[in-house]
């Protein structure tokens, strides 16, 4: 760490090729700094030396003279700092530029960005005079005017792009859209829009967002980290893109995922945008569309598995280790099941690693079947479970459902987990399908005879609570529906599937084939729906209600490891915050207008669960854990450049 000018920087934050800095400029104000560099000089492509001799050339100036550091190499002028003249004419050299962003540079910097905000002092004093018109505009007004663009665009693919193009030009905008604007634009960011655009990136790319690390930067993986112009990472959202959503195999245009999903950790969880960073992890795709697309924009060859794999990654896990420290935390994001179980046990006991789809997708389908419960009446152990899918998200609800059957009633997790049935592609899970199951599904085989047909289990097994985790879109039939309902006065109904196109059925089919019984919430959102003159509201049972709140609670209380009891006391809290009003439109979760308050107390509970579990390592832990959560959270506001 060293001082310039009051301003505090790691000897870290000048390596890479463009870095973002507070510090007086040379007219004595303190303003949005830019250092920029190639960090090449006098050597091969990608060498590190350099950079940390101009960390440490940087570190000296603002003490004394750098000499010392540089005497092996200079040659050249005096205070040749960075080897320019020490150069021979075949060497390269490091073309460092230092200055504070203005000008047209800060208005082309996302981070500093305001547009027609920037005030009248500040266009003076950043040499904005000129490049902008004569009005200055508030945020409020530019965020209107930017509501009134996207409604203009009747198809959904433009408004993401729109929005895109908004990150890309100005942080703060963005920001302050989606959370002014949560409802209405969640689904353009997040699902279903983000599965359109990730089946389309090649072809709608234009800024590349987040780090791509392929099969081609093996052994290279702790430079291409370096080359991100963050240094600070808390969380990291890491795809292969092997089943975005349920599109299946995506390969690196699965990259819209960890990007939609950090701007919602942002957004509805407060972390500070410069804080997340996506990476896709490119091994290949086995999409054939994909890899016979002049516009894809990946490795074109098909998956690596097996060493070749697990090598890539546990270099990249290693090295973001390395480079963040313990603390970061590392969510794992669309892998096929046959890897996510796998790198959630691998990882789990070396770094702070959460599966998404596993963990984060139980606990928000446990918080809605707690809160069903208040409408249904009965305990957890007192329903039956049936489910469609059993695979990333089927069994990690299942197994959270169980466990907290358990806790509750003391009967052992081997018999709770009786309580809850399976379907996969071949059928009912059972026991006599053993010896061929995967390995996650096998706590689920029962005895029972083998049954295909979803609607045949439905009838044998009489669940009370139908989940569709299947990624097959339109599975939940009339007849599914309808025969649930014969044996259930309210019927709970989860279609988890995304996006819309994949969900098992839609709200108004759970609602009319139900007449009106059911208790319905989905993977996407569905507009309210009417029937017989009642209009019915479901809710979105969607992870992202668990993620950024949980991620935070583990970010304010230092966590070095993610526990089970930490999704239980997620689920509690979501739970906990679904209204009287609410139950009475049908709701089982709180509408996402009151997400940031929703995330602080699941960040309060989870942080509180790690001081409990003693994994926490922020110490001593602060009296409040729900106003220091939310002392934390980031503000899109404006900040006044001097
Ligand atoms: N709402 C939310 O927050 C979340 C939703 N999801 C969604 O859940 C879906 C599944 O994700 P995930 O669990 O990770 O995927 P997986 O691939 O791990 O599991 C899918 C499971 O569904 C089964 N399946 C597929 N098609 C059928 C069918 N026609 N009939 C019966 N079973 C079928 C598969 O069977 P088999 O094993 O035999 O192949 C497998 O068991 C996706 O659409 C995803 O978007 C996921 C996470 C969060
Ligand atoms: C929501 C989510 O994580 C999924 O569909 O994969
Ligand atoms: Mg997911």
């Amino acid at each position: 760490m060293f001082s310039l000018n009051g301003s505090s920087f790691t000897n870290n934050s000048l390596s890479g090729v463009s870095r973002c800095l507070t510090q007086s400029s040379r007219r004595g104000v303190s303003g949005p700094m830019v250092v920029a560099a190639a960090v090449n000089s006098n050597g091969k492509p990608g060498d590190r030396n350099v950079s940390v001799l101009v960390e440490n050339s940087m570190k000296e100036s603002a003490a004394a003279p750098v000499e010392k550091e540089i005497k092996s190499t200079v040659t050249g002028g005096v205070g040749d700092v960075y080897g320019e003249d020490s150069a021979t004419e075949d060497q390269s050299i490091t073309p460092w530029t230092l200055s504070v962003a203005s000008g047209y540079s800060l208005l082309r910097n996302p981070h500093y960005n305001k547009g027609l905000a920037f005030s009248e002092k500040e266009r003076d004093s950043h040499y904005l005079r000129g490049l902008l018109p004569p009005v200055v505009v508030n945020h409020d007004l530019q965020v209107k005017k930017m509501m009134n663009n996207l409604r203009q665009y009747e198809v959904p693919l433009q408004r993401y792009i729109a929005m895109m193009d908004i990150q890309e030009m100005n942080e703060r905008l963005y920001y302050k859209l989606l959370m002014d604007n949560v409802e209405e634009l969640l689904p353009i960011v997040y699902t279903p829009t983000v599965g359109e655009a990730c089946q389309k990136y090649g072809s709608i790319f234009r800024r590349p967002q987040g780090l791509f690390i392929s099969l081609k930067e093996k052994g290279k993986i702790n430079e291409v980290l370096k080359n991100w112009p963050e240094r600070k990472i808390q969380v990291i959202v890491v795809t292969d893109g092997e089943r975005i959503l349920g599109l299946g195999d995506l390969g690196c245009q699965g990259m819209g995922i960890p990007v939609g999903k950090l701007s919602l950790y942002t957004a509805l969880g407060g972390i500070r945008p410069s804080a997340c960073l996506p990476i896709t992890i490119d091994v290949g795709t086995n999409n054939e569309d994909l890899l016979n697309d002049e516009f894809y924009i990946g490795l074109r060859q098909r998956r690596a598995r097996g060493q070749e794999y697990a090598e890539l990654f546990d270099e990249f896990m290693y090295a973001v280790k390395q480079n963040y420290g313990e603390k970061v935390l590392i969510q794992f994001e669309d892998f096929a099941n046959h890897n996510a179980f796998d790198l959630l046990a691998k990882y789990g006991t070396s770094h702070l690693v959460f599966n998404d789809d596993i963990q984060g997708t139980a606990s928000v389908v446990l918080a809605g079947l707690m809160a069903s419960l208040q409408l249904v009446g009965g305990t957890l152990a007192e329903h039956t479970f049936l489910f469609l899918g059993a695979g990333e998200a089927g069994t990690g609800i299942a197994e959270l459902i169980a466990l907290e059957m358990s806790k509750q009633t003391g009967i052992p997790l081997e018999e709770t987990r009786k309580k809850i049935w399976m379907l996969d592609s071949k059928g009912l899970i059972v026991n006599s399908r053993m010896e061929s199951l995967q390995h996650f599904k096998r706590p689920w085989a029962h005895e029972h005879e083998p049954v295909k047909e979803l609607v045949n289990a439905v009838k044998s097994i009489k669940p009370t609570v139908l989940i569709g985790s299947s990624g097959a879109g339109r599975t939940f039939t009339k007849e599914v529906v309808q025969a649930l309902a014969t044996f259930n006065e309210k019927p709970i109904i989860f279609a988890l599937s995304n996006p819309t196109s994949q969900s098992e059925c839609t709200a108004e089919e759970a609602y009319s084939w139900s007449e009106g019984r059911a208790i319905f919430a989905s993977g996407s959102p569905f507009a309210p729906v009417e029937y017989n003159g009642k209009v019915y509201a479901s809710g979105q049972a969607n992870n992202a209600y668990i993620f950024p709140g949980f991620g935070l609670g583990l970010i304010i209380s230092g966590a070095i490891r993610v526990h089970d009891d930490m999704l239980l006391a997620a689920s509690e809290a979501l739970a906990e915050q679904v209204s009287q009003e609410n139950f009475e439109k049908g709701l089982i979760y709180p509408p996402f207008t009151n997400i940031r308050k929703i995330s602080a107390n699941i960040a309060a509970k989870v942080a509180a669960k790690a001081y409990e579990l003693g994994l926490a390592t922020r110490l001593p832990e602060p009296a409040n854990l729900v106003a220091y959560a939310e002392s934390c959270m980031y503000s899109p506001a404006y900040r006044s450049y001097r």
